[in-house]
């Protein structure tokens, strides 16, 4: 994050426990001006919770919130949400049934008429809702309400919005335009935003740094390339995707595996370790009459396996093998359409540069 962009938003060892279960375990991270940091972590993680406690309609046990420098919850202090000027968003956004589209717009805004009037039609100019403004939230479609609930949001011009899965209601369809129009505007308002969400596709699309929650604590922070390519754990690179799991013991600072021998330096000699590969990650090559592929060094050692089922998803085909070793599965994925019949023979390679290892 460039350290010249102003901070907006800025946590440190926030803990929040219910009927003597931590949910949320020392969280701190912080979000500059202009920047979206996405919490993502599976359902019960407890990103709800910190959003919650920063906004102020839950209290942290410890910890402290700060607002544009200024501490809105901490020892002895508890700032009331409406005096935070957050923006927030959730799930379920609930506009006003009996009031108008401008009326849902303008509602907290202190300003006379004709201002209003401006702000609210430059607003929903921007949401792509020019000439939506008499019309009631029923007569719209669940994208049109969306855009409405983020114009009323941005309206008196938040430094730091809070979402919750904003997007989750809406159809895929509708989704990814949404997404990035709402990150275009945000971006452009120079507004912090913490957008909290279980989806990791969602989080690789909005976010300048993904925080990772996993059991109330914060696991991994860092840039959605770094978090996704380099990630602390097994669970962490999980998390992104399926991952196909290796096992061997290091010795010497390597580990023979049935696709040759990989470094795994900082793991004491006979340790079990796990080397972690993506689907995308494996080489399939073909059997050329059982002699088996010509690797290169970073390739490593090819090893034979039997094709227990192909399937084609669209943007690539999984292919499920049974390896020769003992009675591993592994699975790779390759680009476009690629099916080969149950019971080839083909060959799998690791790639060096692309493979995790962890300690078990
Ligand atoms: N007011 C409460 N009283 C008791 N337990 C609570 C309360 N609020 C949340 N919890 C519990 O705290 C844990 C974390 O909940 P939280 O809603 O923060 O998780 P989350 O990561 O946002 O999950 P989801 O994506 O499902 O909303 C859950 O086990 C939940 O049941």
């Amino acid at each position: 994050m460039p350290d010249t962009l102003p901070l907006r938003l800025d946590v440190t060892n926030l803990s929040r426990s219910f009927g003597g279960r931590k949910v949320v375990d020392g969280v701190s991270l912080s979000v500059a001006a202009g920047q979206v940091t996405c919490l993502l972590g599976p359902s019960g993680c407890g990103k709800s919770t910190t959003l919650r406690i920063i906004a102020g309609v839950d209290r942290a046990d410890a910890g402290e919130v700060r607002l544009d420098g200024q501490t809105v919850a901490g020892p002895g202090v508890h700032v009331p949400p409406e005096l935070r000027s957050v923006g927030l968003m959730f799930q379920d956004f609930a506009l006003f049934p009996h009031l108008t589209v401008a009326e849902n717009v303008g509602f907290g805004l202190r300003l006379d008429r004709a201002e209003k009037a401006r702000r609210v039609g430059e607003l929903l100019e921007k949401v792509d809702l020019g000439g939506f403004g008499p019309k009631h939230p029923h007569e719209l479609s669940g994208g049109e309400q969306q855009r409405v609930a983020l114009a009323r949001a941005l309206a008196p011009n938040p430094r730091v919005m809070l979402m919750d899965e904003p997007f989750s209601g809406l159809d895929n369809r509708l989704r990814d335009g949404i997404r990035d129009r709402t990150l275009d505007l945000l971006k452009e308002a120079g507004t912090a935003v913490l957008l909290v969400t279980h989806e990791p596709d969602e989080a690789m699309r909005m976010a300048d740094e993904i925080a990772l929650m996993r059991g109330g604590r914060i696991v991994q922070k860092g840039a959605p390339y770094n978090v996704y390519n380099a990630p602390v754990d097994k669970a962490a690179a999980a998390f992104f995707s399926d991952v196909n799991v290796v096992r061997g013991i290091s010795r010497g600072a390597l580990t023979e595996t049935p696709f040759g021998a990989f470094l795994t330096p900082g793991h004491a000699d006979g340790a079990e370790v796990e080397i972690v590969i993506r689907p995308q990650h494996l080489r399939i090559d073909f059997d050329r009459g059982g002699r088996g592929p010509n690797p290169t060094p970073e390739d490593g050692v090819p090893a034979r396996g039997t094709v227990l089922r192909s399937r084609y998803l669209g943007r690539e085909s999984l292919v499920d093998f049974a390896m020769d070793f003992e009675g591993a599965k592994l699975t790779a994925s390759v680009p476009g359409v690629f099916l080969p019949k149950p019971g080839t023979v083909l060959w799998l390679m690791i790639r060096r540069d692309r493979c995790f290892v962890f300690g078990v």
